[in-house]
């Protein structure tokens, strides 16, 4: 059945049209542009036909059948010229109202199929014996709604009927006066069982069998409505797979074999598996790429820590590697043993990256079956690169090996390729999961920064010197600058100067109101309980500046630890080219009364603080935002005894989620996307947008690549954009589950009444609720702090407050009274601890006031 969609399709529609397989789409109605990305999308599991007008230029129309379409709808002249053009008959149907014309095409045997509207009684009948005549594959497209259709493609084999979507159900019992999708294909269909029943076949996503069921018409019509694995049951009537053991199945396509006996439920099995005995299949466990996949999944979500899969899954660099180095040991293979043994190598790796990105085998075999749609082919030359490369193998035949390096990933920017991000489904949780992980999450990082970190507690001001000249390309004599500050180092203009004075302000308004007060209470009669807040004496802030220079995180650290009264408060940050630091850093320092600025960045300035050396002041508490490289240092240095330093929170690459709705302005979700992913390659921004429809997705899409081609860090947020993702759900509150999971950073909310949503929020950094409270001004100005937990932490630490510079002393003073009061209870507790020198100190006192 072909399902005629009137206009561009939403997501529940195309579902419909996903369980009858195909759907036909009148260009004359929709914007080709919007179909291409539709087609992108949409195309591997669903069989578009496009109605083409005539007066659209051919290679338009080749560009539709590279993107997927399964076939072209055309006039015969039309047909002709795609013919000349290479274009294969199966992916034409011509369309005819003339029966002669069809006759010939009938003849000629080879096209796709014809669409012939019949008009009346008569041409009906001219079909039917047409039909008669013809050869087996020709394939009639019935308009079942001209009056008299529905008897043709009853009558005629092979005939398709196309039935418009607004007068097709898949709820015949609610829409009584439309068609019902399951009576369709149930009229196609011929039981060669006594009992009446279709033999199915259920199978995964993969075609593999699963098990064998039976249908009836009425078990078809309940699948179909509920999009689930309905089947009758020969002895019980009909079964809901799963209804008591919870494994239940979403169908995702039903067809029927070529001479209509049998049916093919393709299912996503949930649970243990199909079989009763918990296993995947009735007929035994699958092997091969299969069961490794089944393994891989497995192991991602379980690989035991410091495990070779857990590695792959964790260290950026090693994946790429084995992956290239398992590509060109196949490339060297000679014997048909060594092909296989290394193309089953080359398959495992790519089973991992696969697991990792969300991607299964059955993605794989649909972008295979795309690809073989392609009409305009490539002329199939290997990049130079590559082409190199291959020379080299070829001389090294017979050779052993050579021992692979990692590789540099900087893959190529191909600026015509438009920046969008992936789209996946809020339901796929394997997928969710993979889209969720944050790119900078390598634990190989460490292994960077812990030989940096013991330099510099080693060796002091002259490692750091070195480490400064390696990394950021200047060697300086001395690595600190000591207040006060010369007054040429912080030159900075009026506008900017007031800039910063007004986020002083209500940075300073905030972050004072935290101040929050002692507190003194009586527990018991005589015992009076204190708590009193004293500054941490000496933090080390460090200001970000590698990809771009961040004044404002000066403002966020100097700030509050001015508020809180610190002694010394050291800034660090990595110096320019020319040795000089950034003058508004130096400006806000000498503003809130800093002793010390380190010229130094990365894992060296966090050692240099964490430890002192003979220029740099030795810190209690190192806070502020950074790379991986900060980031994995200060988690280094607080676990180090000797460095006696605590740390802020993990506060690592900008990340931002927004929960937008379909009516938000796409525009405004957009620029806050943006507004973050311009960060650097390791950000990563995620949308989940609640009821979006296919065209919602695509208006994004295409302000997202228009708002971020206008931006001068386009480059940077190509490679951010490519690890970000817009889920998709139906409702907030699954949106929110969502958002938790992933515990982002900062957390926008743009939705109709946004802040009802703020009791849903369990886990996040910052809140920016509604359309008008962009995170740029949590950035800069509004007064909240913008040093906030990152890669999920926000589940467990507060973002930067005034209390992290603070240690709260607690005290008690007991009277008489009091240790007559809790004396006994305590004295009760000391000996059945066995510590009667605890007793004791309460014994001597009871006694004393006896
Ligand atoms: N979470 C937050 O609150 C927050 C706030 C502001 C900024 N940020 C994030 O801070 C980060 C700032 O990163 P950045 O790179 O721009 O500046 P950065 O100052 O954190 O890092 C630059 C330093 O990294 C070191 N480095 C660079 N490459 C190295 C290598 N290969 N080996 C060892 N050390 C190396 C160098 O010493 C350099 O000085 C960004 O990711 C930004 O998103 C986060
Ligand atoms: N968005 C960053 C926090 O993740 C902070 C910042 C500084 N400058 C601009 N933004």
């Amino acid at each position: 059945m072909l399902t005629l969609l009137p206009e561009l399709v939403e997501p529940p529609h195309l579902e419909r049209g996903i369980l009858t397989g195909a759907a036909l789409i009148d260009l004359a109605n929709v914007d080709f542009d919007e179909f291409v990305v539709l087609a992108k999308l949409q195309a591997a599991t669903l069989d578009f036909y496009l109605r083409v007008p005539d007066a659209m230029p051919m290679d338009k129309v080749i560009q539709l059948l590279d993107v997927g379409t399964r076939c072209v709808v055309v006039s015969q002249n039309y047909a002709d010229h795609l013919v000349s053009e290479g274009v294969t008959g199966e992916r034409i149907v011509v369309c005819t109202q003339d029966f002669a014309a069809a006759e010939t095409l009938v003849g000629q045997g080879y096209w796709a199929g014809v669409v012939v509207p019949p008009t009346d009684a008569d041409s009906i009948n001219k079909l039917v014996d047409l039909a008669a005549k013809s050869v087996a594959k020709i394939n009639y497209l019935v308009d079942v709604f001209v009056d008299g259709a529905q008897s043709i493609y009853e009558k005629v084999p092979g005939a398709v009927p196309i039935i418009s979507q607004e007068v097709l159900t898949i709820h015949p019992d609610q829409d009584t006066n439309k068609l019902s999708a399951a009576q369709v294909i149930c009229s196609r269909l011929n039981s060669d069982r006594p009992d009446g029943l279709f033999t199915t076949i259920v199978t995964d996503t993969n075609h593999r069998a699963l098990g064998v069921c039976y249908s009836s018409p009425e078990s078809v019509k309940e699948a179909i409505s509920t999009a689930t694995g309905v089947y009758q049951s020969r002895k019980r009537g009909l079964w809901y797979k799963g209804a008591s053991s919870g494994a239940t199945q979403k169908l995702i396509r039903l067809s029927m074999d070529c001479d209509g006996d049998a049916l093919e439920f393709m299912v996503e099995q949930a649970g243990p598996g199909f079989c009763h005995n918990n296993t995947t299949s009735c007929f035994g466990s699958f092997a091969g790429l299969a069961a490794l996949e089944e393994t891989v999944v497995q192991r991602m979500k379980n690989a035991p820590e410091g495990s070779y899969t857990k590695r792959l899954f964790t260290e950026q660099k090693l994946l790429p590697a084995k992956i290239m180095e398992e590509a060109e040991e196949l490339c060297e293979a000679q014997s048909p043993e060594e092909v296989a043994w290394e193309a089953a190598d080359l398959l495992y790796f790519a089973t991992i990256k696969l697991a990792q990105s969300g991607v299964s085998w059955s993605d794989v075999a649909a972008n295979l079956d795309l690809k073989s749609r392609k009409v305009t082919r490539r002329k199939g030359d290997a990049k130079p690169k590559w082409a190199e490369a291959t020379k080299e193998i070829k001389t090294k035949e017979n050779q052993a090996p050579p021992t692979p390096t990692a590789p540099v990933l900087e893959p190529k920017v191909d600026e015509s390729t438009p920046i969008h991000m992936g789209v996946i489904d809020g339901t796929n949780t394997t997928a969710v999961e993979a889209s969720l992980r944050r790119p900078a999450q390598s634990s190989g990082v460490f292994d960077l920064a812990k030989p940096i970190v013991a330099d510099v507690c080693a060796r002091g001001d002259e490692a750091l010197l070195e480490l400064t000249a390696k990394f950021d390309k200047v060697q300086l004599k001395s690595p600190v600058l000591n207040a006060p500050f010369p007054p040429e180092l912080m030159q900075v203009s009026d506008e900017l100067k007031d800039a910063i004075d007004l986020a002083v302000a209500n940075v300073e308004k905030f972050h004072a109101a935290q101040l929050g007060k002692d507190i003194s209470v009586e527990t018991a009669p005589g015992v009076v309980c204190s708590r009193f807040a004293r500054p941490i004496a000496r933090v080390g802030l460090y200001v970000p500046g590698g990809t771009a220079i961040l004044p404002s995180t000066a403002i966020m650290l100097g700030v509050p630890a001015k508020v809180a009264g610190c002694k010394d408060i050291v800034f660090a940050s990595p110096p320019r080219h020319d040795g000089t630091l950034t003058p508004e850093v130096v400006y806000i320092a000498h503003k809130v009364g800093a002793s010390q600025i380190v010229l130094a960045g990365g894992a060296q300035a966090v050692a240099a603080m964490a430890y002192g050396t003979k220029s740099v002041t030795k810190c209690d508490k190192i806070l502020g935002p950074g790379n991986q490289f900060v980031t994995a240092a200060k988690m280094i240095v607080q676990t180090d005894l000797n460095a006696q330093v605590s740390i802020d929170m993990p506060a690592g690459p900008s990340e931002v989620l927004v929960v937008a709705d379909a009516k938000a302005n796409k525009a405004f979700v957009v620029s806050d996307l943006l507004s973050q992913a311009e960060h650097g390659a390791d950000s990563q921004v995620i949308l989940i947008a609640v009821n979006y429809s296919s065209q919602d997705v695509l208006e994004l899409q295409t302000e997202l690549d228009k708002q971020a081609r206008a931006l001068s860090r386009v480059d940077v947020i190509r490679k951010s954009i490519a690890h970000s993702t817009i889920l998709l759900t139906s409702s907030l509150e699954e949106a929110m589950k969502l958002s938790n999971q992933y515990a982002p950073e900062h957390l926008i909310l743009q939705v109709e009444n946004p802040s009802k949503l703020l009791p849903l929020v369990e886990n996040a950094g910052s809140v920016f609720v509604g359309a008008l409270s962009p995170e740029a001004c949590g950035d800069y100005t509004s007064g909240t702090n913008h040093t906030l937990p990152t890669y999920g932490y926000a589940n467990q630490y507060s973002g930067v407050n005034t209390s992290t510079y603070l240690k709260h002393i607690t005290s008690q003073e007991l009277t008489p009274e009091g240790i007559a009061s809790i004396g006994p209870a305590t004295y009760a507790l000391a000996m059945r601890e066995g510590l009667d020198g605890h007793a004791n100190a309460i014994k001597v006192r009871m006694n004393a006031f006896k």
